[in-house]
């Protein structure tokens, strides 16, 4: 089994070095263990070696779907709480390409699961799932468009880190006949490239912030991260 020790959390993320992102790396350096920990996750595992039952991934991936339309909501109050029209157009993007380009990943999955997508949207999401989704949305209807990237970042970047860890320690997981498809979306170019974005943003955001207002947003990215533990643990035991 690999080891996650000495695991450096910045070499997977956006592709690229992380040296002239200090707010990010900041958010990355106040999570480490954390991350570590979603690595270790037996969801996380059975993703990687395939051993991961399809009934809990089934659960996982519906939790997820609708998880994903609140979470693209998030992006959309960033739009109303910008006045720079770049940054709107970038919140606005990160909309289209969550409802229309990750989602379709889902929708992979519930064409081969035999789901329709009107069964779908009736999911009731689980407590930790909508806990997860009003803190998120919370922060979006309260705060700014900095902390709003730092609510959404967690998200964003964790599944490329775990993505491209199992590409990295199991070499076959990718070409797993079920679980590559998720593997491969996830530690795709397109994910890294929207990743990176969404970094530059966060930097471009937080540029003049405060000692203070960058412990805020630290707390926002710690919660997120916390969040995203307790939505794998939510998968593992299949609990609403
Ligand atoms: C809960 C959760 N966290 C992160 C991702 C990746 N955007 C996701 N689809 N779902």
């Amino acid at each position: 089994m690999p080891t996650v020790l000495g695991y450096n959390q910045h070499q997977f993320i956006g592709g690229t070095t992380l040296k002239n992102n200090k707010t990010t790396q900041r958010l990355l350096d106040a999570t480490r263990e954390i991350w570590e920990g979603y690595l270790k996750h037996p969801f996380v595992r059975g993703i990687a070696d395939g051993s991961l039952e399809i009934q809990k991934f089934r659960f996982y991936l519906l939790q997820d779907y609708v998880y994903l339309f609140d979470y693209a909501k998030v992006f959309a109050q960033g739009v109303v709480k910008s006045r720079d029209p770049e940054v709107m157009r970038m919140f606005a993007s990160s909309v289209a390409n969550i409802l229309g380009g990750e989602m379709n990943i889902h929708r992979g999955y519930m064409k081969r699961l035999g789901i329709t997508e009107e069964d779908a949207e009736r999911v009731k999401p689980s407590l930790p799932n909508s806990s997860y989704t009003a803190y998120m949305r919370a922060v979006a209807a309260e705060e700014g468009p900095a902390e709003i990237m730092a609510a959404v970042l967690s998200c964003a970047l964790s599944y490329e880190y775990i993505a491209k860890w199992i590409v990295s320690n199991y070499p076959n997981a990718e070409k797993h006949e079920f679980y590559g498809e998720w593997i491969q979306g996830y530690a795709s170019e397109d994910y890294a490239a929207e990743n990176r974005r969404l970094i530059a943003y966060m930097e471009q955001l937080a540029e003049h912030y405060t000692d203070p207002q960058l412990e805020r947003l630290t707390d926002i990215f710690v919660d997120c991260s916390l969040y995203e533990g307790m939505f794998w643990e939510m998968a593992w035991n299949g609990e609403l």
